[in-house]
């Protein structure tokens, strides 16, 4: 007999889940699974589905059919239960209160939900809560005055209020600095760390390449790719080859292999079926210097795996045939 151990199981399930808005079907068959204590990232193009995908597992929406199991039970009965954290999309601090209080009175709200499952315990200390988010030095301030790094960690301190077991960000660092991701993401990565479980979605590919565990990539409601950023890569064949133009860029898309070309910066990016080819050509063409080989970026998959990278194509075939 197998041992479902708190490891491997489940955090998540998606069975068979649609959802429409009138005759947009924003989710269309989604399964999806996601184990106890690993970091997921949800990615897809705009209008891909993630929100909605989010919105099902928190039961603020409901699906048209399918079942969503969350810590397995039902999304409201864990949500009321504080074991589901969230730092939804939109949404801004209250005014007038400090971060003190407004956390102060989060923490208090979940003592209560909490103690009524039996879980009151595991509701953390307030200096405690603060100091994860690394928020200690604002607990003065006015909650409706931080930057807009500093309003992120301290809604991820409410969302942390209850010690859920999983956690939900919906493009946590949208118009954040790169400092201010990065705070953001050393938080994130100790709750992780700690064994928390953590499902974010992004359209920042290089965070789900640096903090994701696992990448579930969406397109039109389905699921297109699932596995580590690795497993992605692999799936586009070819390989990128990067090297220092020395002067304007010759005919690159002529050369042996080469499906696409990008310049700029002084330097052209080729995506070659055949490197070996491409290389010779452009050792023969006297194009080599700081020449790379390398392996497809998550982007490039990506662009490869959704309706994302089609749209692109199309885009620059209108530019082209102006
Ligand atoms: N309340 C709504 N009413 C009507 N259509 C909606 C509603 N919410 C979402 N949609 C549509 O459903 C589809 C999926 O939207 P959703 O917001 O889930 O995608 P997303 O992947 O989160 O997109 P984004 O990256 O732009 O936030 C889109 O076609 C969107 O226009």
């Amino acid at each position: 007999m197998t041992v479902q151990t708190t490891e491997t199981a489940s955090a998540v399930e998606f069975a068979g889940v649609t959802k429409s808005y009138g005759a947009v079907r924003a989710v269309d068959g989604l399964d999806l699974r996601l184990v106890r204590g690993t970091s997921v990232a949800l990615l897809g193009p705009n209008g891909a589905g993630k929100s909605t995908t989010i919105g099902m597992l928190l039961g603020l929406l409901q699906p048209d059919s399918g079942t969503v199991t969350l810590l397995g039970t039902t999304p409201e009965q864990a949500v009321r239960a504080g074991r589901v954290g969230a730092m939804p999309q939109s949404g801004r601090l209250i005014g007038r209160v400090t971060v003190r209080e407004l956390l102060g009175f989060v923490r208090l709200a979940y003592a209560k939900k909490t103690k009524a499952v039996g879980r009151a315990a595991a509701v953390p200390a307030l200096g405690e809560l603060m100091e994860a988010a690394r928020i200690t030095e604002l607990a003065g301030r006015k909650a409706d005055q931080l930057s807009g790094g500093q309003a992120q960690r301290v809604r991820f301190a409410i969302a942390m209020a209850g010690a859920p077991d999983l956690v939900v960000l919906d493009e946590p660092t949208t118009g954040l600095d790169i400092e201010a991701r990065r705070e953001l993401w050393t938080v994130v990565r100790g709750y992780a760390d700690r064994g928390g479980t953590v499902l974010f979605s992004t359209h920042y590919l290089e965070e789900a390449d640096d903090h994701a565990d696992r990448i579930v990539v969406i397109d039109r409601g389905r699921v297109v790719a699932d596995g580590t950023s690795d497993d992605i890569k692999r799936r586009v064949p070819g390989r990128t080859v990067s090297f220092d133009l020395a002067g304007p860029a010759p005919s690159l898309e002529v050369l042996p292999g080469v499906v696409s070309s990008e310049v700029g910066g002084g330097r052209a990016r080729l995506h070659t079926t055949d490197s070996d080819a491409t290389v010779l050509a452009l050792a023969e063409a006297g194009c080599i210097r700081n020449l790379e080989v390398a392996g497809a970026r998550l982007e490039e998959a990506f662009l490869t795996l959704t309706h994302a990278g089609t749209a692109r194509a199309e885009i620059r075939a209108e530019g082209g045939a102006r």
